[in-house]
């Protein structure tokens, strides 16, 4: 299938720290990413995943090289208003902590109405239909959306937070982290309903995680980090299967003991 849209990490890196005191946390990376791929970024903590993440969507500006959409740098189109709003009508971010990520103050569906309000300004009315239509979609019931974050679980506010991001029909949705503070019998189903809201809206994923076999499930491409650089690449059942480097393999072995064989699906369909 032939991509529409492409962002392009270009030897991206990320110092953090005072200029006596920096630290890399993301070293030239490349990254390419479509509204076709499904691309999972793994490794553990303090590799680098969600700072690569965070550039991708613009959150975090690299500190040498650069991120382009489309050919175009992302950080000169988010500096100008029109551009920013097509920049967000493109790329969508789900980060990990909903509780900060809803406004306390508005209902969740008012949330979801926002970013079709302020990126495409439709009526009231419209952006409400369809919020709805697509919260149903996600298989929450519309009365949900009425009440306010702090009255829904964890796991209801991802999935409406993923209906906040879906609701623009983004080309790529890059997502930090998105069950890695659930319940394990929680994550399954939401891993299920975005690989098959970006299967079925065309739209490429990034997907950003710890877990190793949940991220195989949803992506075809797994990019494995370690110390701010990715250390190996390929198809998900080969990188998993047939780890080429060291520290993917450590990766894998760390994940087989703690799930004995045979549990390790206990997030998978
Ligand atoms: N805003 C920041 N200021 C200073 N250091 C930071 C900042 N954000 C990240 N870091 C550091 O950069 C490194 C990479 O962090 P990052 O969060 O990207 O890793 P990660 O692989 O996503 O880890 P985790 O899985 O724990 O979220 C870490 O050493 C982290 O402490």
């Amino acid at each position: 299938m032939r991509a529409s849209v492409t962002l392009t990490a270009d030897k991206v890196t990320k110092f953090f720290g005072s200029r006596a005191h920096r630290h890399a946390a993301v070293s030239e990376v490349d990254l390419t990413v479509t509204d076709v791929s499904r691309i999972g970024l793994v490794g553990e903590s303090g590799s680098g995943k969600s700072t690569l993440g965070r550039m991708l969507v613009g959150l975090e500006v690299p500190s040498e090289g650069a991120v382009y959409l489309d050919g175009q740098r992302l950080d000169v189109l988010l500096r100008f208003r029109g551009q920013r709003a097509e920049v967000r009508r493109t790329v969508q971010y789900i980060a990990q902590d909903t509780t900060s990520s809803f406004d306390p103050r508005r209902t969740l569906l008012d949330s979801v109405m926002q970013p079709l309000l302020h990126l495409f300004g439709l009526p009231r009315t419209t952006a409400r239909a369809r919020a709805l239509e697509t919260i149903e979609s996600l298989g929450l019931p519309p009365a949900m959306a009425e009440r306010y974050p702090r009255y829904v679980s964890g796991g209801q506010r991802q999935r409406f937070a993923i209906a906040r991001a879906l609701v623009v029909e983004p080309k790529i949705l890059v997502c930090d982290e998105v069950v890695s503070a659930l319940d394990v019998s929680v994550q399954g189903a939401i891993l299920n309903l975005l690989k098959r809201a970006c299967l079925e809206r065309g739209a490429g994923l990034v997907f950003v995680s710890h877990g190793l076999p949940a991220t195989g499930f949803v992506c075809d491409e797994l990019a494995v980090m370690h110390r701010g650089q990715i250390v190996e690449r390929g198809g998900s059942a080969d990188v998993l299967t047939d780890p080429r480097h060291e520290y993917t393999r450590g990766l894998v072995r760390a994940h087989e003991t703690r799930r004995p064989v045979g549990a390790g699906t206990a997030v998978l369909p």
